[in-house]
């Protein structure tokens, strides 16, 4: 299977007055998982779209293999697109829905006639055809599927057909616009774990349009994670998570959802919370930021720790899912703000006298966005002895 890099400069794309897309710049690298990731409508199927020539944009190149591709037609540019839709023939058998793309390729109009076709000689092609379909079969497990029809296969089954169909020509990358969207919550967790092991044993290119942030960061070697038009971030499912570089990016990525504490920076970079010194310190301008912190990194803080640098909070809810426990909490200082915190189901506290629980946290995974919404540098300040 050949995989190819696919590089995008300065993609910009209207649809009449709406400008969709701009100014996308993103190399994908050849044989690398990339996700498109983003909330619905930031433009993820249209720059797919672009990529496999479906759509022209207005401004900016497409490149295939180092070669510009575009002007070109999409089926000149060896790309697989797989649809959540699976776009099978219903009249074909699984076989022929197979076989199809490769028929339209390798022989002449005449020959790919039913049963007559084979007056046309070619036999050679078709034998080599049979084996390719029965080699698409055999990597994507549906061998004993061949002479039924769409109608007759699962969800998941018509999935694998598509799968098949796309890779029996050896593309030069697969792209694939929310593919497991129609299975139901099982079936498109298994489809995963299928579809992951299926990139490694072809190592080729393969662009996954996802609105699912779990699917995004459990398959993708890196993530390219959109907002209204342009990439807010391109790596690793971790560096999204651990050094998220705007409070959109920190919003999307995780679950439960980053918690969002609204601070203020003053004047020498101190960062305060309802009033209350967090001992952090930030550089930059001072004004209202906000410090995001996700349910792993907040602790019940041990009894005597240093108090001024915890967030007292009174415990709403907990509930315990398998070996974690999760905690809503309420700021005491700020009831509109709650804060879930997960810990492993042993080390749930016991329910204090007063209710009221000190949360503390690693300053080192806490995160600080401005105003402008862009991730800032934090320091942590020595601690005040207790
Ligand atoms: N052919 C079109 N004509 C006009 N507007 C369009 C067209 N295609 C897409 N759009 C608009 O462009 C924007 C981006 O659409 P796109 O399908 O790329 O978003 P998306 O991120 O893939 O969203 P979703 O996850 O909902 O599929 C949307 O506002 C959409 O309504």
């Amino acid at each position: 299977m050949s995989s190819q890099a696919i590089d995008l400069r300065t993609i910009e794309k209207r649809f009449g007055p709406d400008a969709v897309l701009k100014g996308i710049d993103l190399s994908i690298r050849p044989g690398e998982f990339l996700s498109l990731v983003g909330m619905s409508g930031c433009g993820k199927s249209t720059l797919l779209r672009i990529i496999a020539g479906l759509e022209r944009p207005d401004r900016g190149t497409v490149a295939i293999g180092g070669a510009e591709v575009t002007d070109v037609d999409p089926s000149d540019r060896n790309l697989a697109m797989v649809f959540q839709s699976y776009a099978l023939y219903p009249h074909m058998s699984v076989r022929d829905n197979i076989a199809t793309p490769l028929r339209m390729r390798r022989l002449s109009m005449p020959a790919r006639l039913p049963v007559v076709g084979r007056l046309f000689g070619a036999s050679g092609v078709r034998t080599a055809i049979t084996q390719d379909v029965a080699r698409a079969a055999g990597l994507l497990q549906i061998g004993h599927l061949l002479d039924r029809k769409p109608a007759q296969l699962s969800g998941g089954q018509r999935q694998r057909v598509a799968l098949a169909r796309a890779l029996v020509r050896s593309p030069a990358a697969f792209l694939m616009d929310e593919p497991l969207s129609n299975l139901d919550a099982k079936l498109r967790a298994h489809m995963r774990e299928e579809l992951v092991s299926l990139h490694r044993r072809l190592g080729a290119t393969f662009v996954y349009v996802t609105h699912d942030q779990i699917e995004a960061l459990t398959m993708s070697d890196r993530i390219a994670l959109m907002s209204e038009g342009r990439i807010e971030q391109l790596g690793t499912p971790d560096e999204l998570y651990r050094q998220p570089a705007t409070l959109t990016v920190a919003r999307f990525i995780g679950a439960p959802s980053i918690n969002l504490l609204p601070v203020d920076v003053d004047a020498a970079g101190e960062i305060s919370a309802c009033g209350q010194a967090l001992g952090l310190r930030s550089t930059g301008e001072a004004g209202p930021a906000t410090l995001g912190l996700r349910a792993e990194d907040l602790f019940v803080a041990a009894e005597g720790a240093a108090l001024q640098q915890t967030l007292a909070v009174t415990v709403l809810r907990s509930e315990t899912h398998g070996a974690d426990c999760y905690m809503t909490c309420q700021l005491l200082a700020d009831p509109a703000v709650r804060l879930t915190v997960r810990q492993t189901a042993a080390a749930r506290p016991g329910v204090t006298s007063d209710g009221i629980v000190h949360l503390g946290f690693g300053a080192e995974r806490a995160h600080l966005f401005g105003a402008d919404d862009l991730r800032r540098p934090l320091i942590m300040r020595a601690r005040v002895p207790a």
